[in-house]
């Protein structure tokens, strides 16, 4: 019972109209012996078409048989039919199609050669050839609907499986040892549910049409047995006398068919994890609208101020992910911006692009832009036109793993030359000359060969060099760097640094950068300005030099402490041994009360479970550092 309470506590309000509505188009039919005593297949020649009455209130058909009776008693036949074929074919399919997908080889070819097989066959041959098989009647109906839609099913498993099984949670599992079963019933399958959904309430919907249709060329329900599809048939012959004959079966189809749409379009999403509301959405829009203007001295190429980020579920309260997170980039300079997996560096980025995934939102703060032609625009404010322009034109980006970002199927030339066109308006050819100039730019000798190349001929290293040379290609104000040499090994790692570096020294007029790394020692080498970012906050921020040799945060301490480093000031600053920063950062729904690093820190007293520190500044230095201790830290 306490169970029961608690399954209802948490049904989805966004599934309560459609569950009520599906049940009562599910019940209503099957107490049709409590809602009317007339028998549905009673003929009565003298009143055939009768109207409306007391006695009838839907009238009687072409044989004087109450149509209300037909209707409820014929909706039994329809739905048991829909729903019995569209589930046996949703279960064969899918299973064919997950085997298939996951075990490839001859299992891939049963799969994609019998639903080829049965998708060659004309419909009503193949009804034909089971009805001589098995005789017409409501059984045939599901084995002739089941075998007609179970391909169907199958294509849509096969190809999203096959893209599942691609990612790389379902490689970890493999790895893991995870059976293959519990990989395609527990991991793939929830992923592929969606579409799977969405093709079951159409196949339901399509076999109660098509039942209509098999019936009326007598391969179905047979008559005097009432179905809805045999109501249509019979109501066909007569539609200008009495047209409410085809009308009430119609309907009853309509209003079915929407209830089954509308309930599994619902149902997925609050499956799917991604999936938003409507009234998350609202309030996106309206919190979006309340931003104001913030100005920006001529210094600031772009500014983050008060960036806060929450998540956006269905299901569950918005979780802070970034908090109070305020960036200045200046003019020319490298802004880098570190710290551990999941501290929320990405995010911010993102938040700057206008690129955040639809799940997350901004809650507060505003973002700013200086444009080249020296416009201020309110990024936060901005509408999807303005940020195509921004994106490319005014900031440009460049992620960790080049082995994806370009398009696999397209030349690499012809990338270049389309992101080139998108902005500047320019003919094809000059495009071209830009872009052959560019891959020179940044290193990648025979350009014309790799102009007139794939992607997957080219190494990872010059795969980089190719995005760095496309985000260039419009002059970007701001170039965003999410951990550009991660995915390399290290001698690559050194290149691509040397080429940014060489980049920002040669351009026109100066490269602002904001390089986003989890790697200190990377960082060092060519920020300007550092900020070290924790738990979805910025923990201290001052220039890279004054955070390197003398960090205030005891994060940022710990970060250097255990950073292995050639760099001599650096060694000498911690001792010889590397030291290790003991347990993991809290998970954004579970981070304590006070200071995030708290449970983490050599240093931590009381007070610091008691309030969140905020930022400290340091008389007479240009820099902040979020922590209780940070005065005497400094000492
Ligand atoms: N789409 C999303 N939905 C919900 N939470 C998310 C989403 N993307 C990121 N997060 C969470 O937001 C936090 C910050 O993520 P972010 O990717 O910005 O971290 P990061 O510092 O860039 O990490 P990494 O270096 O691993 O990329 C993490 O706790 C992450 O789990």
């Amino acid at each position: 019972m306490k169970r029961l309470v608690d399954v209802i506590r948490r049904f989805p309000l966004s599934l309560i109209v459609p569950t009520v509505l599906l049940l009562l188009v599910l019940v209503i039919p099957f107490l049709a012996s409590f809602i009317t005593s007339a028998d549905p297949v009673k003929i009565a020649v003298r009143d055939r078409l009768a109207l409306p009455s007391l006695a009838h209130l839907l009238g009687q058909d072409e044989f004087g048989r109450d149509r209300l009776a037909r209707l409820l008693y014929g909706g039994q036949v329809s739905l048991a039919v829909a729903f019995a074929s569209a589930a046996i074919a949703a279960l064969v399919g899918v299973l064919f199609g997950l085997i298939g997908a996951y075990f490839r080889g001859p299992f891939e070819f049963v799969t994609s050669r019998l639903a080829d097989i049965v998708l060659c066959f004309p419909p009503i041959l193949l009804a034909l050839l089971v009805v001589t098989l098995f005789g017409p009647g409501a059984l045939t109906l599901v084995a002739v609907l089941s075998i007609l839609y179970f391909p169907v099913f199958a294509r849509i498993t096969f190809s999203e499986a096959l893209r599942v099984s691609a990612l790389e949670f379902v490689e970890a599992s493999r790895a893991l040892g995870t059976p293959s079963h519990r990989i395609l019933l527990g991991t793939i399958l929830p992923n592929i549910s969606g579409p799977l959904s969405i093709q079951f309430s159409l196949t339901v919907a399509a076999a109660i049409t098509i039942e209509s249709g098999l019936s009326f060329l007598g391969l179905g329900v047979v008559p005097p047995a009432p179905s809805w599809g045999q109501m249509i048939r019979g109501a066909r012959g007569f539609m200008v006398q009495d047209p409410l004959g085809i009308f009430i079966p119609c309907i009853a189809l309509t209003i079915t068919i929407f209830a089954i749409n509308l309930f599994c379009d619902r149902l997925r999403d609050v499956l799917d994890p991604k999936s938003i509301t409507k009234r998350a959405r609202l309030f996106v829009a309206q919190a979006s609208k309340s931003a104001c203007e913030v100005a920006l001295d001529m210094a600031t190429v772009a500014r983050i101020d008060g960036l806060r980020l929450e998540t956006l579920g269905a299901k569950s309260a918005p979780i802070p992910l970034i908090e109070d997170v305020s960036i200045d980039l200046r003019e020319g300079a490298c802004t880098a911006l570190v710290g551990e997996s999941g501290s929320g560096k990405s995010l911010t980025s993102l938040a700057l692009m206008g690129l955040l995934p639809e799940t997350i939102h901004r809650a507060g703060g505003q973002l700013s832009l200086r444009a080249k032609s020296g416009e201020l625009v309110s990024l936060d404010r901005a509408d999807e036109r303005t940020m195509e322009r921004v994106r490319g034109d005014e900031i440009a980006m460049i992620f960790q793993d080049p082995m994806t970002s370009l398009n696999p199927v397209h030349k690499v030339g012809d990338q270049m030359v389309e992101a080139i066109l998108a902005h500047r308006p320019m003919s094809r050819n000059d495009a071209r000359g830009l872009a052959l100039k560019l891959l020179q730019i940044v290193g990648i000798n025979e350009a014309e060969r790799r102009f007139n190349g794939y992607p997957h001929q080219m190494s990872g290293g010059m795969r980089q060099r190719v995005m760095i040379a496309m985000a260039l290609t419009c002059e970007p104000k701001l170039l965003i760097a999410d951990e550009p040499t991660t995915a390399l090994d290290v001698t690559i790692q050194a290149e691509i640094m040397d080429l940014l570096q060489r980049l920002r020294s040669e351009y026109a007029n100066g490269l602002s950068m904001l390089f986003i790394s989890h790697n200190l020692a990377i960082v060092s080498e060519i920020a300007d300005r550092i900020l070290v970012m924790y738990s979805g906050q910025i923990v201290e921020d001052g220039p890279a030099r004054d955070v390197l040799f003398d960090p205030r945060h005891p994060y940022t301490k710990a970060l250097i402490a255990s950073m292995p480093s050639t760099h001599e000031g650096l060694h000498s600053a911690r001792g010889d041994r590397l030291q290790m920063i003991g347990g993991a950062p809290p998970l954004p729904h579970a981070r304590p009360s006070g200071c995030s690093f708290r449970d983490r820190c050599p240093v931590a007293m009381p007070a610091c479970s008691a309030e969140r520190p905020q930022f400290k500044s340091f008389a007479s230095e240009d820099r902040r550092v979020r922590c209780l201790k940070a005065g005497e830290l400094a000492a």
